[in-house]
């Protein structure tokens, strides 16, 4: 029988190659130079065996660790081959994130609170899970990977690793430890060794059959306000400012049970600077990659320079720190935030900081948006259709903040009531926007493009 050990250390020549093709894969920005095993952990012995693999990944001078969940079987059946990564030792090898059948056994081991080398598996205390579920894995556009298991349980691996627990498992822990109705229960974790320091690399939660995520229905909204040219927004079928301000007291609320559970700071005068300093530096860089940013610039940094003025005590802690509607899910009982690891690109240090949850707000108007302004995109600039996404923009924005307002932490209140701080951040936002979109959507530059020159030229309030 082939030693484990042998098979991923011919595995990891073909993956400088595999890794840049998936998805979840954050470095896509520069060549993969090479990729050094770090663990190997057999989860399921034989014919077929499951692996549990820690590579570094290296890229010119920057090294980063990635899980990945290897199965490797004589015969691979069909609907797996488009999973194959290389054939080594005469057996076929394949991500096997996608296989129903060996990842049953993460689960398995959760609900046994198994340890298996330097893995270990725990239920949360008291959680009830039960095992013997095959998994599917969730199709959306992805950071990590998440399994579903049934309609009960949802299982996320984290790709990318970092020392220490995830954000994501901290702030879930800590909000469902307060008694936090807008998230989804967490069950459990598996967590790994990163250089003789746990690392968490899983988190299981209570899955959300029913849910729909924000972004669908805000879309869908602003799809029937502009097939409905005539009608008044509050009488369009699919008006969404009711939900919009119902998503407003649900971001408040966890604003306010993140600081009940983890407390807060006021911020001190560094902290401006420190914080006008990182925005101006993000524009700086932004700029080299996308050069019609530049025209912006002088405005952009009057704005961000404004933080400066901030009056009154401006409170930092927790927060969820990526929050748009992608990250929220419409249920049957409300609205509930998901996904608390902060910015993707953003390093490890800031996505742990203390900031203000008016970041959290602003991220939020930015996505009212998007949702309205993508539909633009190839219309030509017509202008009925323009003064349309405004206008669902405008209603949606206010209804936010007014949902917001009502369940605020009492240390921010009406987030109109901080209008320089909530502009910068929005501004802010949307030039890490400009650079997203420029490394992943081109055609939709213009979304933020055009935000950051209506915003800078004073034509938008929340
Ligand atoms: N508890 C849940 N119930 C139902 N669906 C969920 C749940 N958590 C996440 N999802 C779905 O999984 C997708 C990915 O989750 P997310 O935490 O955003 O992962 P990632 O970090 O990879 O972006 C979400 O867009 C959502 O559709
Ligand atoms: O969901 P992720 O954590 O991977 O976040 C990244 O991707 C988002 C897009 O999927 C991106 O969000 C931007 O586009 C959204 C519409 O697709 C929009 O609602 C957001 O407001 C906008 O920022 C996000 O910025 C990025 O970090």
């Amino acid at each position: 029988m082939t030693d484990p050990r042998d098979l991923v250390g011919a595995l990891v020549t073909e993956l400088p190659e595999w890794l840049p093709t998936q998805r979840w894969f954050a470095g896509k920005d520069r060549p993969v130079t090479a990729v050094r095993p770090l663990s190997t952990t057999v989860l399921l012995e034989g014919d077929p065996l499951l692996l549990h693999l820690v590579v570094e990944v290296e890229q010119d001078d920057r090294r980063e660790p990635y899980q990945l969940l290897i199965g490797s079987q004589a015969h691979l059946p069909e609907y797996l081959g488009s999973s194959w990564i290389g054939t080594e030792r005469g057996l076929p090898c394949y991500e096997a994130a996608g296989d129903a059948d060996l990842t049953g056994t993460l689960l398995d081991l959760i609900v046994e609170d198994a340890r298996i080398g330097s893995l270990r598996f725990a239920r949360e205390p008291g959680a009830q899970v039960r095992g013997g579920l095959r998994a599917r894995p969730v199709t959306a556009e992805q950071s990590n990977t998440s399994l579903v298991f049934g309609h009960h349980y949802i299982l996320k691996l984290f790709r990318k690793l970092t020392p220490g627990e995830n954000p994501d498992l901290r702030l879930h822990r800590a909000l469902h430890g307060v008694g936090c109705t807008h998230i989804a229960e967490l069950l459990g974790s598996i967590t790994g060794d990163l250089g003789g320091e746990p690392a968490t690399i899983g988190m299981l939660q209570k899955f959300v059959p029913d849910a729909v995520d924000g972004w669908a229905m805000a879309t869908t909204s602003v799809r029937d306000l502009m097939a409905d040219p005539e009608l008044p927004p509050d009488e369009v079928g699919g008006d969404f400012a009711g939900e919009a301000q119902r998503l407003g007291q649900a971001v408040a609320s966890v604003h306010s049970d993140l600081r009940r559970a983890l407390g807060d700071e006021i911020a001190d005068e560094g902290e401006f600077d420190r914080t006008v300093k990182a925005m101006r530096d993000r524009l700086d860089t932004v700029i080299r990659a996308v050069p019609a940013l530049a025209e912006h610039a002088t405005a952009l940094r009057a704005a961000f320079d404004k933080v400066r003025e901030a009056r009154g005590p401006v409170s930092m802690q927790y927060i969820h720190g990526d929050l748009h509607l992608g990250q929220v899910l419409r249920t049957v009982t409300g609205w509930l935030l998901i996904d608390f690891e902060g910015e993707p690109a953003a390093p490890a240090a800031e996505r742990v900081a203390l900031r203000s949850p008016l970041r959290d707000v602003a991220g939020m108007l930015r996505s009212f948006d998007y949702a309205a302004h993508q539909m633009l995109i190839g219309q030509d600039g017509d202008p009925k259709l323009t003064e349309r996404a405004l206008e669902w923009a405008r209603r949606n924005r206010s209804a936010f903040c007014d949902g917001y307002a009502k369940a605020a932490p009492d240390t921010v209140g009406d987030p109109r009531g901080h209008a320089d701080l909530l502009r910068a951040f929005e501004l802010d936002k949307a030039v890490y926007e400009v650079a997203y979109e420029h490394a992943n959507r081109p055609e939709w530059l213009t979304v933020p493009l055009t935000s950051i020159a209506r915003i800078t030229a004073g034509g938008e309030q929340p």
